[in-house]
């Protein structure tokens, strides 16, 4: 398990926190491969490089994901994993390059529109609405879709019923789907900790992604709830929902992705199925703490 992440739940709530000086780049001007109009091609990180002050979180990091596929997303303590999450869901916003998703930039956006545009994510971090049921927790992210007006919702006219209706129904649906229904009416802090972890992912899923970026969703499993989340990622992956994962243990990263970029303080290091990924001499050195040109 890794380190409490730096960022406080203030700085995550700030959707224009900005962690650098440099005026915000206006996005998409770098090559653009989305001018292929490949359809399988879902999210590019295109030369991305992020800093905080003299910190170089990010530095000219690019990928690309493809629909459908299970996505990992590994390296060291600090290698910069989680600011790449932040950058691609609008917490922060590059110093330089591009993140395009369906062949839109994201630059410049804010959390919202791109939890509406279809990307979805967890924390490393449980952050549920504590004192509120299961059910309700993923009725907050289902109302992400909700159309109601504020005037519908005040007079409770017949549409605002309607959507509260499906909005409990597909919350239940979800509850179901991750394995935690029984618990639906019970507030999420009485919840186990494995079980809140599958309420944030059903969540997650609430706001109809088409992306579910998931961070460290194993931290804190014992050896069968991480074959049970491999189990459940897979079963998220078949409904159409391309996933990414940053994830420490080894075991379920090879096991459940199809492919997998490497990062280390900042930079790639390696991309590539996971085995090779696993024979590559710069990821064995990075993982053991070996000088690259020494390995
Ligand atoms: N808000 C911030 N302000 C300053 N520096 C930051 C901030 N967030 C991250 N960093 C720094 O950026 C670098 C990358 O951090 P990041 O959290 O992205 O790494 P990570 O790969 O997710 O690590 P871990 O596996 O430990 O969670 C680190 O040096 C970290 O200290």
């Amino acid at each position: 398990m890794s380190e409490p992440h730096i960022e406080t739940p203030e700085e995550l709530d700030r959707s224009d926190a900005r962690p650098v000086d440099e005026p915000a780049p206006t996005g998409g001007s770098s090559p653009s491969s989305s001018a292929t109009g490949d359809p399988d091609l879902l999210l590019e990180v295109d030369h991305v490089t992020l800093r905080f002050g003299g910190v170089v979180a990010l530095n000219d990091v690019s990928f690309s994901l493809r629909r459908g596929e299970i996505f990992g997303l590994i390296g060291p303590n600090g290698a910069g994993k989680t600011t790449c999450f932040n950058a691609m869901t609008g917490v922060y916003q590059p110093t330089s390059g591009a993140i395009r998703f369906q062949g839109e930039s994201l630059v410049g956006k804010k959390k919202h529109e791109i939890t509406r545009g279809g990307i979805a994510r967890t924390f490393q971090n449980v952050r549920l609405f504590p004192e509120m049921t299961a059910l309700e927790n993923v009725m907050v992210g289902a109302d992400a879709h909700h159309k109601t007006s504020v005037l519908s919702a005040l007079f409770r006219l017949p549409r605002f019923w309607r959507e509260e209706k499906s909005g409990r129904e597909r919350s239940m649906e979800l509850l179901r789907f991750v394995g935690i229904a029984h618990r639906a009416g019970d507030v999420s802090r009485n919840l186990s900790y494995g079980e809140q972890r599958r309420l944030e992912i059903a969540r997650a899923l609430a706001t109809d992604p088409t992306l579910l970026c998931l961070d460290e969703p194993a931290a804190g499993f014992n050896p069968a709830e991480k074959v049970d989340l491999l189990a459940l990622i897979r079963r998220i992956r078949d409904t159409g929902v391309t996933v990414l994962l940053i994830e420490h243990d080894m075991r379920l990263v090879m096991g459940v992705t199809d492919r997998i970029v490497v990062l280390e303080f900042g930079k790639k290091i390696a991309e590539g199925t996971p085995a090779e990924v696993r024979d590559n001499p710069a990821v064995i050195a990075a993982y053991l703490g070996v000088p690259t040109d020494a390995a």
